[in-house]
């Protein structure tokens, strides 16, 4: 059987190199190309070596030399920006893409939305299946509880991490918005300072912490009065986003072009 050939765009880095590693371990997968910015000085460097694997014979090129690389799959772990060139590439060339960057605004999801009807996709802020079990859980905890309590949305990230609330925050809150009847847009709360006032039930607050090298980790608190409910995920390894990307990868390759989320990828629709 022939394998998938994977690209990596972002290879060099922190999920980067989790991602060559975990497509190194997984079936029917195979590296075919490494991407990285074209000023990066690892353009070069055989990907397998940059990550602690054997030397793959992939050595990392230059974003802007990917149309000349063959591959069925892109993953992209980089910024919004980068991550749009390389959507335009894959539409250009008829590849699929997985998609865990996070920050995009508003434009930049349409654009996304725009690709799908040319490509299959799958784009989501957080691949672990932990967290995309957690949402269920959360839409299950939004419905039961209702009204009657208080929401919060805490995440804490690394001190490298430059976007704030964590794509995975923002769609915990979308769930429970969407489980309650809210729109986030016009519910949520980010942070608070000076004279708030009392908390308005009806609002999602958000929390955000940045220290050291805390993987990723949530905690949605469902305060009522006489008790309150907590539910977590810590990640301890970002093995669990890369392995979950690669799960993501072989199903996506191949598929009618499309919109897809972890949920279709893991079967939790
Ligand atoms: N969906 C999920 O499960 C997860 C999502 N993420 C998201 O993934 C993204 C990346 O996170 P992380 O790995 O920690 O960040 P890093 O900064 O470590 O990695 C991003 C990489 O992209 C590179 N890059 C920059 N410009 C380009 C370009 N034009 N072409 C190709 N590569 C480029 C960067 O190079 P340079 O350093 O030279 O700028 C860097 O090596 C973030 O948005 C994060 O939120 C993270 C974990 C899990
Ligand atoms: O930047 C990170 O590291 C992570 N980003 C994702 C997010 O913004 O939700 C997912 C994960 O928590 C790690």
């Amino acid at each position: 059987m022939s394998h998938i050939k994977v690209a990596i765009n972002g290879a060099g880095g922190r999920m980067g190199r989790n991602l060559v590693s975990a497509c190194v371990a997984a079936d029917g997968l195979s590296l075919s190309a490494a991407f990285e910015a074209a000023d990066s000085p690892f353009i070069g460097t055989d990907a397998g070596s940059l990550a602690g694997e054997q030397a793959l014979d992939v050595a990392i090129a230059a974003a802007d030399t990917r149309r000349d690389h063959a591959f069925d799959v892109l993953v992209d772990f980089t910024r919004p920006e980068p991550s749009l060139v390389a959507l335009a590439d894959c539409r250009a060339m008829g590849a699929a893409m997985v998609i865990g960057t996070t920050g995009f605004d508003e434009a930049q999801i349409a654009e996304i939305d725009a690709a799908a009807g040319d490509i299959p996709l799958v784009f989501a802020p957080n691949m672990s299946a932990g967290v995309n079990l957690t949402l269920k859980l959360l839409e299950m905890a939004a419905r039961a509880l209702g009204d009657t309590v208080d929401i919060e949305i805490i995440e804490a990230h690394h001190r490298h991490k430059v976007d704030a609330p964590s794509g995975t925050a923002l769609k915990m809150g979308e769930v429970v918005a969407g489980a309650l009847g809210r729109n986030l847009d016009d519910c949520a709360v980010y942070g608070r300072e000076g004279h708030t006032g009392e908390r308005d039930r009806k609002t999602i607050g958000f929390e955000t912490i940045r220290a050291g090298d805390i993987v990723g980790e949530h905690t949605v608190l469902f305060a009522g009065d006489g008790e309150r409910l907590e539910i977590s995920h810590k990640a301890s390894s970002r093995t669990t986003f890369a392995s979950g990307a690669m799960r993501a990868a072989a199903w996506v390759a191949g598929r009618a072009p499309g919109r897809y989320d972890m949920p279709d990828v893991l079967g939790l629709r």
